[in-house]
């Protein structure tokens, strides 16, 4: 394939509708049932041929994402290359429209969008089990990025699974001021733990899919869904970031079906029954002052796509 002069790569954000999350393993991580709903807020990876690896980024909080080799599109990048020995010439770069530190895998987003940009401008051809095994290696939640819909991530969240859904639903996202640190919110997860049983991993229940939520996202029940919501690491990121609660509170009395934290947080995500409900939910939460702003969205979307 010849190197064509500019690839843009369009890739959603995700929300966990279910969350949970095991004991610690031997590596570190923790053991995961993930159910993972990727939503239409997207960041835009425009991949263009260079003399070297540059990365600028644009968007909101832009100024928040590290425009250097520890940003996960230039990890993504760099592992491709080495992977087919050649050499990562490429800018790319990064608009973003997905919240930064959100629990809503921005970077992941990211990483699994430059894997996607830099092969097709490379044209190393590289087919989909070797992306996915590229992309687990960046990080856990990479896999998901590239395959979107809704799936079941297993282990750390990088076995995944297509889950079936029954059709669209309507989602309100609730950005917050900062971000969460993603390892410090499953550090307060251990903390809370070791405070209530002693130990952080021997009695934490190996984690499982919940079939009535299977259920929900396969029949398109979207106030089955809003019911069987389930986050984990809700209680550390509410621990760390208390006014999270008025957050989940507004979205609740303003008629939302189903609340939670997006993963890792501090972004909340909140279910609406139509897309009428979603507008009057957004103005609600807006109008609450308990969020920075308040973003409509709906899914499930597809994975990391050339547009
Ligand atoms: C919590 C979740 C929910 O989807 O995402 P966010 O809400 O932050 O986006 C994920 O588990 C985050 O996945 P990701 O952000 O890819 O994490 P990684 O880079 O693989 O790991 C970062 C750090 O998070 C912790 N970590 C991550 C995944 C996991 N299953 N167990 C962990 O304990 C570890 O401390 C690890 O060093
Ligand atoms: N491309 C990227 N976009 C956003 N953040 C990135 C990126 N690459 C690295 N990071 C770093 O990853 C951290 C987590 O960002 P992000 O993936 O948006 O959040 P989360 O892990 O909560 O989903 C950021 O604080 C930032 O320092």
């Amino acid at each position: 394939m010849q190197p064509s002069s500019s690839i843009t790569v369009r890739v959603p954000a995700k929300v966990n509708v279910q969350l949970a999350v095991g004991g610690r393993r031997a590596d570190g991580f923790h053991g995961v049932s993930s159910v993972f709903f990727a939503v239409g807020l997207y960041d835009l990876v425009t991949v263009t041929p260079a003399d070297r690896l540059r990365i600028t980024v644009a968007g909101a909080d832009a100024e928040q994402v590290p425009a250097d080799a520890t940003n996960l599109a230039a990890k993504a990048a760099l592992l491709l290359a080495a992977r087919h020995g050649i050499e990562p010439k490429a800018h790319l770069h990064i608009d973003k429209g997905i919240p930064v530190a959100g629990g809503m895998a921005g970077g992941s987003a990211d990483g699994a969008a430059a894997l996607v940009g830099c092969d097709a401008l490379w044209g190393t051809g590289a087919d989909r089990a070797v992306l996915l095994e590229l992309a687990a290696e960046l990080g856990s939640d990479v896999p998901f990025s590239l395959l979107g819909g809704v799936a079941l991530g297993e282990g750390r969240g990088e076995r995944l699974t297509p889950v079936p859904t029954g059709g669209g639903f309507h989602w309100v996202f609730a950005v917050a001021d900062g971000g969460l640190s993603t390892p410090a919110v499953y550090g307060e997860c251990d903390r809370l733990r070791d405070l209530t049983t002693g130990s952080s991993d021997a009695d934490v229940p190996v984690p499982a899919a919940d079939p009535a939520l299977l259920e929900a996202l396969r029949t398109g029940d979207a106030g089955a869904l809003g019911a069987t919501l389930r986050n984990d690491l809700q209680a550390a990121a509410l621990s760390l970031r208390p006014s999270l609660a008025d957050t989940l509170r507004a979205g609740t009395e303003a008629g939302a079906i189903g609340a939670l934290v997006s993963g890792s947080g501090p972004t909340c995500a909140f279910v609406a029954k139509d897309a009428a409900a979603a507008d009057a939910l957004a103005a609600a939460l807006t109008a609450s002052g308990t969020c920075r702003s308040a973003r409509v969205a709906e899914g499930p979307v597809p994975g990391a796509v050339v547009v």
